[in-house]
């Protein structure tokens, strides 16, 4: 379990991470998710003792990063999959990682099989390989101590689809196994896929939090009917916020009360469904819109 209590960072007069909480729970991937510059990498910087807070604490099963004796054996660290030497290959920086950590030589062969790169591709310098194959790899170096925990920073950047959806399989199955995730993306849709919580930050500060479920059901109910104004005043008298989407309508309500309230208004419907993706989007832009720094894609 990961547990950040009120954690702060300021350069000079800018706060980057603003009295910061939340926990990433043991047996769940927990997606932190936010615009470019929101105060992601900071959070997890500090998170493994790179950078020193200036106030708050970041505790890992209980102890501070910096108290770790041999700290790969128990968390494993992704911050920058492009920050690997270039002239080393795969295999090597592998070979090092187990070096450093004591581990036996036999852990590099099969991390490699775990995170899908061939014999031949672990023999090339890492200067050749492409994104997606650095993201493998900087993850291999993540699981090599075989740690209960995993912090990773942007890891599905640069995956295709189908290695997204590796991505999420792998770490599900940490998961699963009693292990805590922590992942980053500034991209709603790779924390959809892969993530079970979300913690949404936007300008240094938590502007959201819990389970996918839960921020999916908060995210309402999208409904399509041939006279939305008259559903949206009916929902308004049943005191429902809304607002217009192409067709239709999108209520801060479930999808049994709006079905209800149509009836009771004689509005025929054409499609009543919980906001899925899209209404969680439509939740993050919104959340982030305000806080989205100057400049930043969300
Ligand atoms: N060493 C530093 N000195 C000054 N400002 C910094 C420093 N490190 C980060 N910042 C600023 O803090 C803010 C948060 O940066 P951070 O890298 O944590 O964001 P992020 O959410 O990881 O964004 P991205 O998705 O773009 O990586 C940014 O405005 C950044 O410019």
């Amino acid at each position: 379990m990961i547990t950040v209590e009120s954690l702060t960072k300021q350069y000079g007069r800018f706060t980057a991470v603003d009295h910061v909480s939340f926990t990433a729970a043991t047996g769940r991937v927990t997606g932190f998710l936010g615009p470019n510059g929101a105060g992601k990498s900071t959070t997890m910087r500090i998170m493994v003792g790179l950078t020193r807070p200036s106030s708050g604490s970041v505790t890992i099963t209980g102890r501070d990063y910096r108290d770790l004796v041999n700290p790969g054996l128990e968390v494993g660290v992704l911050l920058d999959a492009s920050a690997q030497h270039a002239g080393r290959t795969g295999r090597e920086i592998l070979a090092i990682a187990a070096q450093t950590m004591g581990l036996p030589k036999s852990r590099v062969t099969d991390t490699l099989a775990r995170v899908g790169l061939t014999e031949s591709e672990a023999e090339r310098r890492v200067r050749n390989y492409s994104l997606g194959m650095r993201q493998r790899l900087g993850i291999a170096t993540a699981l090599i101590g075989d740690p209960q925990v995993l912090v990773l920073d942007e890891p599905a950047n640069g995956l295709d689809p189908a290695g997204i959806r590796w991505m999420r399989d792998l770490l599900r199955g940490f998961a699963d196994d009693g292990g805590t995730v922590l992942l980053s993306s500034h991209l709603l849709h790779e924390i959809e896929v892969i993530a079970d919580d979300i913690v949404v930050i936007g300008q240094g500060r938590i502007v959201a939090q819990g389970s996918k479920s839960e921020l999916l059901a908060a995210a309402g109910t999208l409904v399509r009917t041939t006279d939305a104004d008259r559903l949206a005043r009916a929902l308004h008298e049943a005191s429902v916020l809304t607002t217009p989407i192409d067709g239709g309508l999108r209520a801060d309500a479930d999808p049994e009360l709006v079905g209800e309230v149509a009836h009771r208004a004689d509005v025929v419907l054409r499609e009543l469904r919980a906001a899925d993706g899209a209404g969680l989007e439509e939740m993050f832009l919104e959340l982030t819109a305000e806080t989205a720094r100057e400049g930043a894609a969300a």
